[in-house]
């Protein structure tokens, strides 16, 4: 039987992302140890009774003692406390990795506390859903889905193709990039929607209280769409708005722009620009389409089926 490509590897957060990753890795045979840790009781007690890790640990040091990779699965608000309560029993040659939503920080708050001979290779799954905690995982969850790794300029070349070559693994699709334009790019793909959804939902749900049952009644159309975002985890969220500061609010400035302009739009019966922009973004729309049917994008959208997607003539 073939050798595992990690002895023994430490998953430190084992809500969503933390436990998919347990689950694939086990049932892919990619770790011959999986060592869990958690801060939260009740998640270490829904872990053992789902058979997720050989180990739990109620310490970040005792569950990184003797790995041969870290997988950091927290808010990234936690990374900086985590990372130095685990570092004295961390191995030389040892990786540490990570799935924050955003880079930039995660490579100040975690970097630092490396001791020398450690790689530091963070990456991020663009991969997830509304949910959180354990039982919210699935080992397919980052099948066909891009993983985005950020290494610092001088990591080490061997550490970032066992933390690529694990990815693949677990059938991802992974890309390099520079972690200051990872962040960007994010921010207005994955963070401002993230944004807009807690906005209009919190909006709509502030209205008076005769309004809020139309609200809930009608929310099968697209406003449906926007509440299951906004059920995504609230300390999750707050630590990447947080943690992406500059970046959110840049992208955030240009939305703010394009929307007043629509604002004046509407104002002045101004009904070309409207269709203009309209009819652009459908475009785009069929364009991200036939992407994902030449398997050169995404390819799963849980809540909109594909036949519904088709361009119509
Ligand atoms: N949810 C998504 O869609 C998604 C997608 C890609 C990446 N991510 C990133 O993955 C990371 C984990 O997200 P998730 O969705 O798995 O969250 P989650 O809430 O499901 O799990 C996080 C776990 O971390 C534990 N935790 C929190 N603070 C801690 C601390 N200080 N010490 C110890 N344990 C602590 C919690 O108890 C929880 O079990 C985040 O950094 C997030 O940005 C999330
Ligand atoms: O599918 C969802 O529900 C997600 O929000 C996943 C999503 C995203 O914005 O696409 C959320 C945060 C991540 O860092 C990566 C993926």
């Amino acid at each position: 039987m073939s050798r595992a490509p990690f002895h023994r590897v430490a998953v430190l957060g084992i809500g969503l992302i933390g436990s998919s990753l347990a689950r694939v890795m086990r049932t892919r045979g990619l770790a011959e140890e999986i060592i869990g840790f958690d801060g939260a009781e009740a998640v270490r007690e829904r872990s053992v009774a789902l058979g997720l890790c050989d180990r739990l640990t109620d310490s970040p040091a005792d569950a990184v003692a003797g790995a041969d990779l870290v997988m950091l699965c927290l808010p990234v608000g936690a990374n900086a406390t985590v990372a130095e309560a685990m570092a004295p029993r961390l191995a030389p040659g040892c990786i540490v990795s990570d799935v924050g939503s955003v880079k930039l920080s995660v490579i100040r708050d975690v970097g630092p506390c490396l001791p020398e001979g450690v790689h530091f290779v963070p990456g991020h799954p663009i991969a997830g859903t509304e949910h959180s905690g354990p039982d919210a995982g699935f080992a397919d969850l980052f099948e066909n889905r891009y993983v985005i790794l950020t290494p610092p300029p001088g990591s080490d070349g061997e550490a970032v193709a066992r933390v690529k070559s694990l990815w693949e693994d677990c059938g991802a699709m992974v890309e390099s990039m520079d972690a200051a334009h990872h962040d960007k790019v994010l921010a207005v793909t994955s963070h401002l929607p993230h944004l807009i959804a807690y906005t209009i939902v919190g909006t709509a749900f502030d209205l008076e209280a005769s309004e809020r049952q139309e609200v809930i009644r009608y929310s099968a159309g697209g406003f449906r769409d926007f509440t299951r975002i906004a059920g995504s985890d609230p300390v999750m969220w707050r630590d990447v708005f947080l943690n992406n500061r500059e970046a959110v609010l840049e992208m955030l400035q240009r939305f703010s722009e394009d929307l007043t302009a629509l604002q004046r739009a509407i104002r002045w019966g101004e009904g070309d620009t409207l269709e203009d922009l309209f009819r652009r973004t459908r475009e785009i729309r069929r364009g991200v389409i036939e992407m994902r049917q030449a398997g050169t994008f995404d390819a799963r959208e849980p809540d909109n089926p594909a036949p519904e997607d088709e361009p119509s003539q």
